[in-house]
């Protein structure tokens, strides 16, 4: 990274001792052998995989109206009420966002009339992960944010808990967010179900939502036939911080991050390294005295961590556009600057009343991002990802004269003679 970005003075405190496992080739041969397996052999390859994987293999994968109810009734109210809150959240801004894109129709040159129409994918399979936890609020990200799109069919997948069944808050959030079909099968044989179609689910247009890196690495190589969203792996953060930012939440954030997964990347960049060095001191005592998830956090810290100090702001500023990371959190004297200048982020978090939480939560903005640097092409989960930008063209006699002659001879000189034809036999029409 250093001789790319020719920095000079940059100190590593910590550095990632483990590639990610999205590299892996085993991790890749094990994703084609599922998604071929049930390409093959449909539901009973489904079975297979959900046996040996989950230790789960129903009557019927699809959740029914029954469990669905039951699943409302186990959710307390309270929880409901948050549930109903984050949906409210993140379906609100996904139709401010909606309202900004619009279909378009312009004359551009006399009898000349182009124009584009947005349109829903007309059936999207979400997939919901739960494998260490019942990610709730994924639910909402997915299944809400294709509603507020407009699109017609949404079905879900999630995994089921050790007891069996998707966990019932998780189940009651997937069923309140708007999604028409539920079933209980997690993994690569859930994105393979979704978008084959087997036994009875018709096979959907497009896959989204998170995962771990089998799920990032089954959208990959489905991804052609089926739309996907954006490679949404195992979750990262990245904290810029200088001298003036508060070490012990810093400390919180990154291993809150940590707490996904032993996969999961965090890093802290500062041009202070008393500041970089104190916030090592205050994970390390969260971690030896009472952070709750420690056992799982400790080992993403150890292996998937770096602090790396720079001489000033803008080499922190080419290190986080180096890594683009799925969250970047800012808490700087100047927060506005980073703001300015960043380009490579999933989402941002300004300032130290921000946190990468409430974006994964409630706060309404999606928390399905790009990981593995995909931040460089690509924004997260929104409703712009179910819409497709439909162009037309609608010409009249006159736009004909103008048009024709030019693109006859484009036809021309690239020796495309058929085309040629079109182009002047509608030419020649409107002369008589
Ligand atoms: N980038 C984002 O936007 C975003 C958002 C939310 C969550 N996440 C990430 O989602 C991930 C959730 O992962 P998870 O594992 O808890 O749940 P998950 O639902 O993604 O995966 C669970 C499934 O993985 C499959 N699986 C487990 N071991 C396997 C193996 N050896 N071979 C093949 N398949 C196997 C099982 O079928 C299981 O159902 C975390 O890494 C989290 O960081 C990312
Ligand atoms: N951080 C995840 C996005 O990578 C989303 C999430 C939800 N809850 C906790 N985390």
């Amino acid at each position: 990274m250093e001789k790319e970005l020719l920095l000079q003075d940059i100190i590593y405190l910590k550095r990632a001792e483990q590639e990610p496992e999205s590299e892996s080739p085993l991790l890749r041969q094990t994703v084609t052998s599922i998604l071929k397996d049930v390409h093959e052999n449909g539901i009973e390859a489904v079975r297979k995989y959900s046996q040996q994987f989950d230790s789960w293999n129903p009557v019927s994968f699809r959740v029914d109206a029954e469990t669905i109810e039951r699943a409302k009734q186990e959710t307390s109210p309270e929880l409901r009420a948050s549930i109903d809150f984050a949906r409210e959240q993140v379906h609100g801004f996904a139709m401010h966002q909606r309202s900004t894109m619009k279909d378009l129709e312009v004359e551009t040159l006399p009898g000349v009339v182009l124009g584009h129409k947005l349109i829903p994918v007309n059936a999207v399979g979400c997939y919901v992960p739960g494998g260490r936890y019942p990610l709730i609020a994924s639910a909402i990200m997915t299944i809400a944010t294709a509603k507020a799109a407009g699109v017609p069919r949404v079905i879900a997948c999630a995994p089921p808990t050790k007891e069996g069944g998707i966990h019932a808050a998780q189940l009651y959030a997937m069923a309140t967010a708007g999604a028409d079909e539920i079933y209980c099968v997690g993994g690569v044989q859930a994105l393979a179900l979704m978008s084959y179609g087997v036994d009875n689910v018709q096979p959907v247009d497009m896959v989204v939502g998170a995962g771990n890196a089998f799920v990032a690495e089954a959208k990959r190589q489905i991804f052609g036939p089926v739309g996907i969203d954006l490679l949404a792996g195992p979750s990262e953060v990245l904290v810029i911080a200088d001298e003036s930012a508060d070490a012990k939440l810093i400390a919180a954030d990154l291993l809150a991050q940590a707490e996904h997964g032993p996969t999961s990347q965090v890093i802290l960049v500062s041009d202070s390294e008393s500041l970089a060095k104190n916030v090592i001191n205050e994970v390390d005592l969260w971690l030896d005295t009472s952070w709750p998830t420690a056992e799982v956090s400790r080992q993403a810290w150890q292996n998937r961590a770096e602090v790396i100090v720079c001489a000033n702001r803008d080499e922190v500023l080419k290190i986080a556009e180096n890594i683009a990371s799925e969250h970047v959190e800012v808490q700087t004297s100047d927060d506005e600057w980073f703001f300015d200048r960043l380009t490579n982020y999933g989402s941002l978090f300004l300032g130290a009343r921000s946190t990468v939480a409430y974006g994964d939560k409630a706060i309404g903005t999606n928390h399905v991002l790009p990981t593995g640097g995909a931040a460089r092409y690509t924004g997260g989960l929104g409703v712009s990802k179910f819409l497709k930008t439909l162009t037309y063209q609608k010409i009249s006699a006159e736009g004909t004269k103008i048009v024709a002659p030019h693109v006859a001879d484009i036809c021309d000189a690239e020796m495309m003679a058929g085309h040629a034809i079109t182009a002047r036999m509608r030419f020649d029409r409107d002369q008589n």
